[in-house]
């Protein structure tokens, strides 16, 4: 926080920056550096911020964002938590009815947040208006005891993040003044009336910025598990790749170059997505400011897109570093255990991912649909019904590889659309048809968010400002990048006609001589990304390969090593031994 101050980092943008440098297996107070201070950024109006935002930003309030309960993550219409509004003493009275609308999981929420914006269903003249945000004092601002009608606590231990506390909440008739409901896009008037938003997912903005935030955050963990997987293998000599001659660094093998170098690669391709989204949620802001949301589905979906892609990605590429590392990538000095246990948890924060990838199927279908009779659709998706460019680029150029993403990705949701329609005049529901047809929808939503990823990769790699050579490492890592998910994907290629199976023979032989080739710039890959080695927290991934010496040393400080003998010898282990069981 001091550090914060020190360079003037406001709030709302101090998650982004602080993430990988303050306690890395969670951080009590990111949910208040992050969520609760961009709700109030964006959500609340311009009087309720000058109250708020100050207090906040000296850390006087501690913020959380209360939205999830035990029984409703997902589905933000189900909330069951009330704010009704009595016109008598003009407060809005929180309460939660059942057990299911238990506020569950926030973060901070458990021990250090006296404060939390909530998300309850808004009631006022006996009408219902669904989900809307409150800010909620929590606990007395100078004791930090909770108040009464406030009853919270913490939901106990979680596969990682342990160094945070998640909480649970529920509100036994607890009332909040009028003007504590955050009003800058939708109010409740003194009387009760309902002033409508200009759109009603405004009040969902405080969860688009995050997913977007977390895309950023996705490029930094798997930075850091490669950084360490890769200066490992380098350190690490294993068997004969060539009998009887010596060990080489386990870099050499191709199969550890296959493990390691296209997860580099991703970490540019997340990179430049977030950058991509990041610009075009602050023009998404600028435009709601002045009233226009044309903008906004746009930004919902490349948000869903991005997020669900970048977290499963990050996941993936950080368990590959840890198995690359054999035995030592297990142990909880290497690093890697956290950064898995607090990046696998994006898969399912800030919106589950399937859940985020049915929202970017339903927007492709609907465009696709719209795109056919000739309805205007948003930029992203026009290429779905778009004639092909296929024969301009060379073939198998990089520029013909993003050609066949975009057709394969328009065929599988031409083809799914098809599906549905048939499913549909089978069901004679849409709902129970879109459901038969949502693994395929799934699929196309990873295809056109694979596509977007990798056209931004290229995009920037062709207009970034490098010398020759760095521009020529950063082309062949993106080259790889594209072969490689093009043949992890080969299947869709195929069916759309884009790539034969001689194509795709093709890309996997030169996908092999870019692992060779890249295999001397692995290490300063890895480099480049500037970690210090007290934010990468590993034995194995330190900058200077003292692999072995710090594994050992670290063992010295296991609490076990403290005696020779441990207490547990007497109590349990010498009776044992004397018992003759
Ligand atoms: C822990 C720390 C460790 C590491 C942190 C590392 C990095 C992180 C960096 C920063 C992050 C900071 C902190 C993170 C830590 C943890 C925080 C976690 C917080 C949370 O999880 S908060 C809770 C989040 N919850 C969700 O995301 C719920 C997901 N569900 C939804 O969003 C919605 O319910 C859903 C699925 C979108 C459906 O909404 P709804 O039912 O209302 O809509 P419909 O499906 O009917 O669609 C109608 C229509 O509306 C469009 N739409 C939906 N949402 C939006 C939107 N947000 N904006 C614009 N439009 C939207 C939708 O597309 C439909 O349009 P259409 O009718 O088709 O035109
Ligand atoms: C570490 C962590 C931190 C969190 N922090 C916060 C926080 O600060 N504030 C907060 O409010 N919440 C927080 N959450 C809660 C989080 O946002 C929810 O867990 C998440 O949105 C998923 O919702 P759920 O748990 O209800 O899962 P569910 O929705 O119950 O998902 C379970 C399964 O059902 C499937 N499913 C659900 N709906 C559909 C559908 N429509 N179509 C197809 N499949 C579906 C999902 O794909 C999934 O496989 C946090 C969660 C975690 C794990």
């Amino acid at each position: 926080m001091r550090k914060l101050a020190e360079h003037n980092i406001p709030l709302r943008e101090a998650s982004i920056t602080q993430v990988h440098s303050v306690l890395r297996d969670g951080n009590p107070l990111i949910v208040h550096t992050s969520m609760f201070a961009n709700a109030l950024a964006s959500l609340a109006n311009p009087k309720q911020q000058q109250q708020w935002v100050p207090l906040a930003e000296k850390n006087r309030i501690i913020g959380t964002y209360a939205q999830t309960e035990i029984g409703h993550g997902t589905f933000v219409r189900g909330l069951e938590t009330t704010a009704i509004f009595d016109p008598e003493t003009k407060e809005f009275v929180l309460h939660s009815p059942t057990i299911t609308s238990t506020k569950w999981w926030p973060g901070g929420l458990g021990k250090t947040a006296n404060a939390a914006i909530v998300m309850a269903q808004l009631y006022t003249q006996g009408k219902c208006y669904g989900p809307h945000p409150f800010f909620v004092q929590l606990r007395d601002f100078d004791t930090h005891h909770s108040l009464p009608g406030v009853i919270l606590g913490e939901i106990g231990p979680r596969l990682g993040i342990n160094s945070q506390d998640n909480g649970y909440l529920r509100f036994d008739h607890y009332r909040i003044p009028r003007t504590n409901m955050l009003m800058r896009h939708s109010q409740v008037l003194e009387d009760g009336s309902y002033v409508k938003p200009i759109h009603n997912k405004l009040s969902y903005g405080t969860m688009v910025w995050t997913r977007v935030a977390i895309v950023h955050s996705c490029s930094k963990k798997l930075a850091c598990a490669v950084t360490i997987a890769t200066r490992y293998s380098a350190v690490r000599h294993q068997s004969e790749l060539v009998p009887g001659k010596p060990e080489p660094q386990i870099l050499e093998y191709q199969t550890q170059q296959y493990k390691l170098l296209p997860h580099i690669a991703s970490v540019f391709a997340i990179l430049f997505s977030a950058s991509s989204v990041l610009r075009m949620q602050r023009n998404v802001a600028a435009s709601i400011s002045k009233g226009n949301v044309e903008l906004l589905p746009e930004l919902h979906i490349l948000s869903c897109a991005m997020k669900a892609l970048s977290s499963q990605d990050s996941t993936q590429g950080i368990e590959t570093c840890r198995l690359a590392c054999g035995g030592h990538g297990y142990i909880a000095s290497s690093g890697l255990p956290s950064l898995y246990t607090s990046t696998t948890c994006t898969i399912t924060y800030e919106g589950e991912n399937t859940v985020l990838l049915l929202q970017v199927a339903r927007y492709l279908i609907k465009s696709y649909r719209a795109g056919l009779e000739g309805l205007p659709v948003l930029p992203s998706v026009m290429y779905l019904t778009a004639p092909s460019a296929m024969h301009q680029s060379p073939p198998l150029s990089n520029q013909a590889l993003i050609e066949a993403f975009r057709i394969s990705s328009a065929n599988l949701v031409k083809e799914t659309e098809s599906r549905l329609c048939r499913q549909f005049n089978l069901e004679q529901n849409f709902h129970y048809a879109w459901n038969r047809c949502s693994v395929a929808l799934v699929h196309c939503a990873e295809l056109h968010s694979r596509y977007y990823m990798c056209e931004k990769f290229l995009s920037t790699v062709e207009s970034i400002r490098a010398s020759d050579r760095v521009r020529s490492v950063l082309q062949d890592l993106c080259r790889l990048y594209l072969i490689h998910h093009i043949t992890l994907n080969q299947g869709h290629f195929l069916r759309s006609g884009t790539l034969s199976g001689v194509d795709l023979s093709t890309l996997e032989e030169e996908m092999y001589e870019l692992l060779a080739k890249l295999r001397p710039q692995a290490v300063p890959l890895v480099d480049a990304f500037d970690f210090r080695d007290e934010l990468l927290g590993s034995t194995l991934g330190a900058w200077d390969g003292r692999v072995y010496e710090r594994l050992y040393e670290e063992a010295q400080k296991s609490p076990l090593n403290k005696t020779d003998v441990s207490k547990a010898y007497h109590k349990y282990l010498q009776p044992l031994m004397k018992s003759n069981l």
